[in-house]
C-alpha cells in the first residue's frame, strides 16, 4: 500500500465514523475524567468485549475535537507492517491536517506498533481501543507503562438499554410503569446489551458476535488448533454462569489436559467474554481457589447455555453491573464455613444477595447475610425481582431492593 491508498481508506473510515456518530446513543461513562486522563504524553486505552461500542464511545468523547481516526480492524489495513506506519502518519496529516487528537482502533493488529504510538504521544493526545486486555502488556508497551489509563467498556447497561428504547420514567413510578419496566428488564435479560443486537432486534447478531469473539479474539490470537474442542470448552464455561468453576473438573469432563484448559480460560478472560470473581479474603493472603464466573452479556448466555435459571440470570446481571460500575475492582463473593453471600461491593460497603423471590427468600440466605454482615461489617442487601422493603431479621435491618431499581441507581 502507498500513502494515497491509505488516504482513500481513511477517507471512507471518516465517513463511516460520521455515520456512527449521527445515530449514537450517549453512554454513561465518566466523560470529564476520561478526557482529563487524555493529556500529553498519556494514552487513554478504551478496552472491552468486541462490538461493545468502544469506537463509537471514543468518537463521542472527542466529538468537538480536532480528531483523526484510523481503524486497523479494516481488512484493507490488515497487511500493514510496523515499518509502514509512517505512511499512515503521512496520510493522516494530508487528510486531516495538523490534528491534536488521534484515535487508533485495534492497532494491536499491527505487530510492533508500540514505538510508533510512543513517539506520537509526545505531541498528540491518543486514544487506543482494543478487545484484548493484553493490549498494553506486550514487551514494547512497557515504554508506555505508567503513561496510560485504561477504561473498560461493557455492552449497554439496563439504563442505556432504556435510553436506547426511548424510555424515560421518573420516580415514583406508577403501577403501570413498574410493570412496564419489569417487562423491559425481561427483554434486556433475553437479548442483552450489544448495540447492534438491539438495533436489529436480533439474537442472531448476538450469536455472530459470540462466534467472532471466539475465532477472531481467542482462536486466532492463541493459535488454537482444536477448534471444535475449544468451542465445547467455551460453551461449558458459559453454561456455568454465576457458579464456581473448577478448571480441573472441566479438563476431566472434556478430556483435555489442565494446561490447555488454563490457557483457553485465559483466552476467554482476556477477550472480555467472561469475568471471574474471587472469594473475599480480607487482608489475608490470597489462596488459589475456585473463582465464580460471569458472562459479559445476557444475550450470549441465552444463546449458548441450555440451562436458564432466573436466579442465576439475575445474579449474572448484578455481577456485570458491579464490575462495570467499579471498573473490575473490589467485587468479591463471600464464603465462610457457615455462610455464603453472592457479592461484596467493597467500594459501596454492601453485601449483596440476589434472589428470585418467587422462590421465596430462604431462612438460610437471611442467616448467611446477617452472619457475614456482622463479621465483616458491611451493610446487608437483598436484590429481589419485585419485593421492596426494609426487613427486620433477628434485630438486623436488611434492605430488599428490586433488580430494576438496583440497576438504575
Ligand atoms: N452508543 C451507541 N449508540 C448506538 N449504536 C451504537 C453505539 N455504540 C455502538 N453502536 C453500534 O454498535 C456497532 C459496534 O460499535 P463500535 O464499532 O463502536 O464497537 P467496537 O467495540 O469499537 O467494535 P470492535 O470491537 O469491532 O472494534 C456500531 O456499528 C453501531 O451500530
Amino acid at each position: 500500500m502507498n500513502v494515497e491508498e491509505i488516504k482513500s481508506v481513511l477517507k471512507e473510515q471518516r465517513e463511516d465514523a460520521e455515520n456512527l456518530m449521527s445515530r449514537a446513543i450517549p453512554r454513561d461513562v465518566p466523560k470529564e475524567e476520561l478526557l482529563t486522563n487524555l493529556s500529553i504524553p498519556n494514552v487513554l486505552a478504551i478496552l472491552g468485549v468486541r462490538r461493545s461500542g468502544k469506537s463509537t464511545l471514543s468518537l463521542l468523547l472527542l466529538k468537538d475535537k480536532n480528531l483523526a481516526y484510523v481503524d486497523f480492524d479494516d481488512e484493507r489495513l490488515r497487511n500493514l507492517k510496523s515499518e509502514d506506519l509512517h505512511m499512515v502518519e503521512q496520510a493522516i496529516y494530508e487528510l486531516y491536517g495538523n490534528v491534536d487528537y488521534i484515535l487508533f482502533d485495534e492497532i494491536q493488529n499491527i505487530q510492533g506498533w508500540e514505538p510508533f504510538v510512543s513517539r506520537l504521544r509526545k505531541t498528540k493526545r491518543i486514544i487506543l481501543t482494543g478487545s484484548n486486555s493484553k493490549l498494553l502488556s506486550g514487551e514494547l508497551a512497557t515504554s508506555l507503562t505508567g503513561r496510560h489509563v485504561d477504561f473498560t467498556l461493557f455492552p449497554f447497561s439496563f439504563k442505556e438499554f432504556l435510553r436506547f428504547k426511548g424510555v424515560n420514567y421518573s420516580e415514583p413510578l406508577t403501577t403501570r410503569e413498574r410493570a412496564e419496566i419489569k417487562n423491559y428488564l425481561r427483554e434486556h435479560m433475553s437479548i442483552g446489551g450489544f448495540p447492534e443486537a438491539l438495533l436489529l432486534n436480533s439474537r442472531q447478531i448476538v450469536n455472530s458476535i459470540y462466534n467472532d469473539i471466539l475465532f477472531k479474539d481467542v482462536v486466532q490470537r492463541l493459535k488454537i488448533k482444536r477448534i471444535s474442542k475449544f468451542k465445547d470448552f467455551s460453551s461449558a464455561v458459559i453454561s456455568l454462569y454465576s457458579s464456581e468453576v473448577s478448571l480441573n473438573r472441566i479438563a476431566r469432563m472434556l478430556r483435555i489436559d489442565y494446561k490447555t484448559v488454563d490457557e483457553w480460560f485465559y483466552g476467554l478472560t482476556t477477550s472480555y467474554l467472561i469475568y471471574s470473581v474471587e472469594r473475599y479474603t480480607g487482608k489475608l493472603s490470597r489462596i488459589a481457589e475456585n473463582k465464580k464466573v460471569y458472562v459479559v452479556d445476557m444475550g450470549i448466555i441465552q444463546e449458548v447455555s441450555i440451562k436458564k435459571d432466573m436466579g442465576r440470570l439475575m445474579e449474572n446481571l448484578v455481577a456485570i453491573h458491579l464490575l462495570r460500575k467499579n471498573q473490575n475492582k473490589g467485587v468479591y463473593f463471600v464464603k465462610g464455613e457457615e455462610y455464603e453471600v453472592n457479592f461484596l461491593d467493597e467500594k459501596n460497603g454492601e453485601l449483596i444477595q440476589v434472589t428470585y423471590d418467587e422462590e421465596g427468600i430462604k431462612e438460610r440466605e437471611l442467616s448467611a447475610l446477617t452472619k457475614a454482615s456482622s463479621l465483616l461489617g458491611f451493610k446487608p442487601k437483598i436484590v429481589t425481582w419485585d419485593m421492596e422493603e426494609i426487613m427486620d431479621y433477628n434485630g438486623k435491618k436488611i434492605e430488599l431492593e428490586p433488580l430494576w431499581k438496583f440497576l438504575l441507581r
